[in-house]
């Protein structure tokens, strides 16, 4: 049925303006002032904004890792990432060395169909480059997975060596794929954590002091040069502090192809965190890090600056109890990664935007519109315009509310950001047309997300969006 979203103010990456929105067959027909209601279901959105649905570019939903394998699914994952206001994400597809690249893309069809109730896809992990893999990277990129992911630490585990990140960095430019990195020098984190562990050191704090924030503006650094030598392009993930930032500040005033994302965790939490008693911080060991509070100030900035572009969640959770504590006596064992996928915009609209130190259109720029545009999903996704999908978020600037795991939908037993208090909440959310959060129920049904086969990196980049604004 024809839905009409009536006095909104509607806020793109650009425009900011009171309108409706006229939606048919899970496409957005007409935008405009006091459109026709007739055969329409109304939906008041008056004193609310209406973004374009968020797209979280870095989830690992389903994944086995550190001897375990995350909490949230493709169903509990996807409904928590829409009460957020996320209405597509992309999730990484392991791979195995000496497997074919199709049967890892397969696994992780099955793992999303029957569970996503957003749309989803996929970018592919690259650890090895065989003739092989040389063959099935054009299939790839045709079934719609258009960004490799090159691990440069997880030594014995995902690492990649130099050599095979240049090599993904040639072949993505022939075949117009964005290469993501997880930027730390995984050798020296190996001698670090292995000295550690001699002297004793067992806790959760020196997962933190093995991995310094040189390790992260190094191997930052290395990518973005290598990404120089071969002419290619690079997308950094889960940058963590001042180093990267600058590493990627360099490169792209240099002229190289080079983008970066930051998390919420690094924003509002710090290192101080690890050292929680009891265990507790466990529930805080991401790698990179957390860092010493002075980081957050450089990652705002870049936000603000367009330094670092993106925001995505890496939502990567494990229960505290039964999953964490694998790691009691040795930190190393600890499974990295936390619950973050329905927070991400509520942290970065209450923090960034009520605080002044992001705009509203550069909060919808930096959850949605610029990772459509990296990802190969604009105008498809990404936007609001005639022709574009109906993903769609009716958001009540106002309200104030604390997370806690209490009232998540992850199924994770503990919150990230347990006893935040941040304003601003999703009230409904539409996907394609569907509603699948409406006044803050979930209505939607698992199976219900679609697969979304990506374009090719830079089909929705003008060139000049690669200037870094000072
Ligand atoms: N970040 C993290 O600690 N866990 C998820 C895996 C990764 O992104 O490195
Ligand atoms: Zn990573
Ligand atoms: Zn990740």
């Amino acid at each position: 049925m024809k839905k009409l979203i009536i006095n909104g103010i509607i806020v793109t990456a650009s425009d900011t303006y009171q309108g409706d929105i006229c939606i048919e067959n899970g496409v957005i027909t007409a935008i405009g002032k006091s459109l026709s209601p007739e055969g329409a279901e109304v939906i008041d959105a008056s004193g609310r904004y209406v973004f374009p649905g968020a797209i979280d570019p870095h989830t690992h939903l389903d994944m086995p890792f550190g001897g375990t394998v995350t909490k949230d699914d493709f169903e509990t994952g996807t409904i928590a990432a829409a009460f957020g206001g996320t209405t597509t994400i992309i999730d990484f597809c392991l791979t195995n060395k000496g497997e074919p690249l199709q049967t890892a893309i397969n696994t992780w069809h099955a793992k999303a169909k029957e569970k996503a109730v957003i749309d989803y896809g996929f970018h592919l992990m690259i650890g090895e480059i065989t003739d092989e893999v040389l063959q099935e990277l054009p299939k790839v990129i045709q079934e719609g997975i258009t960004s490799f992911k090159v691990f440069m630490a997880y030594k014995n585990v995902f690492q990649a060596d130099d050599g095979t990140l240049y090599r993904t960095l040639l072949e993505a430019k022939k075949l117009g794929a964005l290469v993501m990195v997880h930027a730390e020098n995984g050798d020296v984190i190996e001698y670090l954590t292995k000295q550690a562990l001699a002297e004793g050191n067992t806790d959760p704090i020196y997962h933190a002091l093995t991995r310094p924030p040189e390790i992260e503006g190094e191997a930052t650094g290395r990518a973005c040069q290598l990404t120089g030598l071969a002419n290619s392009q690079l997308y950094v993930v889960h940058v963590s502090c001042r180093e990267a930032v600058q590493k990627i500040t360099e490169a792209r005033n240099a002229g190289f192809d080079v983008w970066g994302e930051t998390c919420p965790q690094y924003l509002v939490l710090d290192q101080s965190y690890l050292e929680k008693p009891n265990f507790e911080g466990a529930k805080y060991v991401w790698s990179p890090p957390l860092r010493e509070k002075h980081h957050q100030e450089a990652l705002w900035t870049a936000l603000k600056n367009g330094q670092l572009q993106t925001l995505g969640s890496d939502q990567c959770s494990f229960d505290f109890y039964g999953q964490k504590d694998l790691g009691k006596d040795d930190f190393t064992k600890i499974p990295n990664g936390g619950p973050t996928i329905e927070d991400r915009v509520s942290i970065l609209f209450s923090e960034g935007v009520k605080k002044g130190r992001i705009s509203l259109n550069q909060f919808v720029d930096i959850t949605s519109t610029k990772i459509a545009k990296l990802f190969g999903l604009f105008p498809r996704k990404g936007t609001i315009a005639v022709g574009s999908d109906a993903d769609l978020v009716i958001f009540d600037p106002y309200v104030e509310r604390v997370i806690s795991a209490r009232t998540h939908h992850m199924a994770v037993d503990y919150s990230t950001f347990e006893g935040m208090c941040v304003t601003g909440e999703p009230v409904s959310v539409l996907s394609r047309g569907e509603f699948i959060v409406r006044d803050k129920q979930f209505v939607g049904k698992p199976g219900q997300g679609q697969y979304v086969k990506r374009a090719q990196y830079g089909s929705a980049l003008a060139s000049k969006e690669n200037v870094t604004v000072l």
